[in-house]
């Protein structure tokens, strides 16, 4: 297949690509940074535009899409502008992937959503069940989050206008073995885990999720947690809930040091087995 990844130059992007290219498949980073030595293999684009949208789409099979930006709220006196600003090239980027691969008569959009849509960092309300899955609500406390919701939103409109069927995939916070290393010295203070109930998930094993959702067998829109099946932390499971989630309730019996964020339903529709653990690496 001839695939287009967006945001093919940013960190996901590029062990993506690898991983795309190690299965044979054909890859075509679409990157508003430039790269040098431009070829078959890039073209740049500024994905908020629609035209760049198309343009860059031209001729693929199947899209990853994972460009999108988090503007830091230190660039203006008023944080609510920066806000504005992520959730407009968030979503307006998103849109105009997905009208690009309508025009292009692509079905499938495989893209980064983000373990966020739920809640975290639950500043505002704490999750209404742990462990956290596909069945609890969609409750964003930020603009980013709020970016990867309404994408979430209008993947289920292309796939009911076009049939496309579109696998949102929500990572949660994406570590390689460099962040392993450094994970013993935040043991001291647990509670700097909580806003995303310690979890984590191995950059090796989200490029294997984005492989094999593009060859998965889905209908309509599907949406998916994407995270390790261990937390990041050295405390059981179950001290963790005891110390900072006691008024959330607990729908099954949890393994020792199991995650609070449940990917099980990846692990059925896509056959993903998340594979690396900080556990091998410390
Ligand atoms: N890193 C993480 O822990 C998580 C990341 N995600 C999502 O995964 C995706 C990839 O994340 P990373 O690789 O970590 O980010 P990154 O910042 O390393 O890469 C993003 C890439 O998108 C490109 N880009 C941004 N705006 C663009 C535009 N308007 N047009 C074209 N290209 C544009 C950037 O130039 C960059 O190369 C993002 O959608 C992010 O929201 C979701 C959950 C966790
Ligand atoms: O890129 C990031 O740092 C953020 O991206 C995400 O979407 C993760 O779900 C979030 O927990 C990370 O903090």
């Amino acid at each position: 297949m001839r695939i287009a990844v967006t945001g093919g130059l940013g960190r996901i992007g590029r062990a993506v690509v690898a991983e795309l290219a190690g299965h044979g498949h054909d890859t075509v980073r679409v990157d508003v940074a430039p790269m040098r030595g431009q070829g078959p293999g890039y073209r740049r684009a500024d994905l908020r535009e629609l035209w760049q949208a198309v343009d860059a789409l031209d001729g693929a099979d199947a899209v990853v899409h994972l460009a999108a930006t988090g503007v830091p709220d230190s660039h203006t006196l008023h944080p609510e502008l920066a806000e504005g600003a992520t959730y407009t090239a968030n979503a307006t980027s998103t849109y105009n992937v997905f009208q690009a691969a309508a025009v292009h008569g692509i079905d499938r959009v495989v893209w980064a959503s983000s373990e966020t849509v739920l809640g975290p960092p639950f500043r505002i309300a704490d999750p209404v069940q742990l462990p956290l899955d596909e069945t609890h609500p969609v409750r964003p406390e930020t603009s980013y989050a709020l970016s990867k919701a309404m994408g979430e939103g209008l993947a289920h409109h292309f796939a009911h206008r076009h049939g496309m069927t579109p696998v949102a995939l929500r990572f949660s916070v994406v570590m390689d073995e460099e962040e392993y290393a450094a994970l013993p010295q935040y043991w001291a203070e647990p509670e700097r885990g909580r806003w995303n109930l310690w979890s984590y998930v191995d950059l090796a094993d989200v490029a294997v999720s984005c492989r094999l959702a593009l060859t998965a067998e889905l209908v309509g829109a599907t949406a998916l947690m994407i995270a390790a099946p261990d937390t990041l932390s050295d405390r059981p499971t179950a001290e963790l809930l005891d110390a900072f989630c006691e008024k959330v309730p607990v729908t099954r019996a949890l393994g020792a040091f199991e995650s609070l964020q449940c990917s099980a339903k990846a692990v059925e529709l896509l056959g993903w087995r998340p594979a690396r653990s900080w556990r091998d690496a410390v």
